[in-house]
């Protein structure tokens, strides 16, 4: 018997979960932190906020769950991934960090294509440069603060910061580094080569490690600050979707993960590096066996239905929407929903477009919109699908994750959508629990990930097949909703533009 600590550090909260290698997740505690939107098209958040969340977190669970929490032998963190952190000589945030949501790089994406060139960044990153990633954040502050650029020392992205303040050094690894796109995949390592062609000092790049190498041990200091015993090993962890998959028992090829969290993906494991050759999905380094974490990314999963929720209907919670919902039949009697509420990755990669209901009819009600506004979200995901099909990934099932995957409304239409089995795992925290087994992994409980995730990941006996009879209506549903991104993608750049 083991006791593991993973900590999620996501977009919205920090959320953490103690692990008994006998009993699975014992306790699970979180918090929240805010997003900042200075300005139309930004997106911050604070990095000391994030810290002081997760030190609330850790001494909600020493409360909870103190005999296990003193026998904690090994910690990892997992968290949003592609954001900038940028510190000064003395470890200190010297700006506000520039979230994966943020927007503000468009130019920059632009100039990145122009000076390295789109055959270069597809050889070398596998990736399409989109808003939000460290790298066109980077020349962002460079070129519009740049009294702040010059002082930047080091960057780093969201978890490694927590990870410094438990351990005391800062470093990089793999799965995060390649989703900053400045890293070179074949090689594993940062791309300097493209960094010097955009004139920036790759001297700011911390070293890049293994995510299950030992990145250190808690510090004196962070023992003071979290109540975890001073010494215990800290793995360098990984980005959100190498957790993900790995909490969902996905580590190897032939599964499927269906996240509706904020956003959304589709993800998957591979032992090779495969890649989308239009560069509509992404392929990542992944945590283990110097594999890859392949993922088609959604930017309006379930925070469609919230927004829906919250700015439209007022509506009291998720399970009165979704019991609305099902009131209506499939297709919502011709009602769609294009979620693309803040720009889509996959696979239009396009930071302009924007949400749509079509189809409106005086009959229709609330609950056609949020039937489509689910419908919608679910097709979006069937676009992810498409394209990892089209690189060659095959699947047998999939496994639904995510806040969404607490409402079998949804999972009943993805099974109806996608065309296959969806089951879904007990955790509800699958990102903490993957980097929980990474962790295991990297400091010797476990000997690979099937003894991990054979250990700890458990399905539901719940599984959803697809419905015969709502085939026909979801085939011709999911055409409609392609047919109405192409019509309208020329409207949607042009009021972008004049907005
Ligand atoms: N009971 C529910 N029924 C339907 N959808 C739900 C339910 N609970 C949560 N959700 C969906 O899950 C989303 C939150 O998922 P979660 O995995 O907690 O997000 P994150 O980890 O990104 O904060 C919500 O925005 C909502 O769309
Ligand atoms: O953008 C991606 C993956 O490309 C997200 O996975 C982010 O890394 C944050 O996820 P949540 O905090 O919303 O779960």
């Amino acid at each position: 018997m083991a006791i593991i600590l993973g900590i999620d550090l996501g977009t919205q909260s920090v959320k953490a979960v103690v692990i008994d290698t006998e009993r699975g997740i014992i306790a699970t505690a979180g918090k929240d932190y805010k997003v900042f939107v200075p300005q139309v098209d930004y997106a911050e958040e604070d990095a000391e906020d994030w810290w002081r969340a997760s030190k609330e977190v850790l001494r909600q669970l020493k409360q909870d769950a103190r005999k296990e929490y003193d026998a904690i032998e090994s910690i990892g963190i997992t968290g949003q991934m592609h954001g900038l952190v940028a510190l000064d000589k003395g470890g200190r945030p010297n700006m506000p960090s520039i979230i994966w949501v943020d927007q503000r790089s468009k130019r920059q994406v632009e100039e990145i294509y122009e000076k390295v060139g789109a055959e270069a960044i597809a050889a070398h990153i596998h990736n399409r440069i989109f808003t939000g990633f460290a790298l066109p954040s980077l020349l962002w502050v460079k070129e519009k603060r740049p009294e702040i650029y010059r002082k930047i020392d080091r960057i780093c992205n969201a978890k490694d910061y927590i990870r410094m303040k438990l351990t005391g050094e800062l470093a990089c690894e793999v799965t995060d580094a390649s989703s900053t796109t400045m890293f070179d995949l074949p090689a594993r390592n940062w791309y300097f080569e493209m960094l010097d062609q955009l004139d920036i000092d790759g001297g700011i790049l911390p070293p890049c490690h293994e995510s299950v190498d030992i990145a250190g041990c808690v510090t004196q200091s962070a023992a003071e600050e979290t109540g975890l015993r001073k010494g215990i090993p800290v793995i360098y962890g990984a980005g959100d979707q190498s957790g993900l998959i790995m909490g969902n028992g996905v580590y190897r090829e032939g599964l499927l993960v269906a996240n509706i969290g904020t956003g959304g993906t589709m993800a998957t494991y591979s032992g090779n590096d495969v890649y989308d050759r239009k560069l509509r999905t992404h392929t990542f380094c992944n945590a283990t066996e110097k594999s890859y974490t392949v993922f088609g990314a959604v930017l309006g999963g379930g925070i469609s239905l919230r927004w829906l929720r919250d700015n439209i209907l007022e509506a009291p919670n998720y399970e009165k929407m979704t019991v609305c919902a099902a009131e209506i039949d499939a297709g919502s009697e011709g009602v769609l929903f294009l979620p693309y509420l803040g720009g889509e990755r996959t696979p239009h990669m396009n930071p302009d477009a924007s949400g749509l209901f079509f189809g409106l009819k005086l009959k229709h009600d609330s609950r056609h919109m949020i039937r489509a506004v689910m419908e919608g979200v679910v097709y979006a995901l069937k676009d992810s699908l498409r394209v990892l099909e089209e690189t060659g990934i095959q699947t047998e099932r999939i496994i639904a994750s995510g806040g969404g995957a607490r409402s079998g409304l949804w999972l009943q239409m993805q099974a109806d959508i996608f065309g296959k089995e969806v089951v879904s795992t007990h955790a509800q925290e699958q990102a903490a629990l993957g980097i929980g087994i990474i962790a295991g992994i990297g400091t010797g409980i476990f000997q690979d990930a099937k003894e991990g995730c054979d250990c700890l990941v458990a399905y539901d006996n719940r599984h959803y097949y697809p419905d015969k009879k709502n085939a026909g209506i979801y085939d011709e549903g999911y055409e409609t909703f392609r047919e109405l991104y192409r019509a309208n993608e020329t409207i949607m750049n042009h009021s972008a533009k004049m907005r």
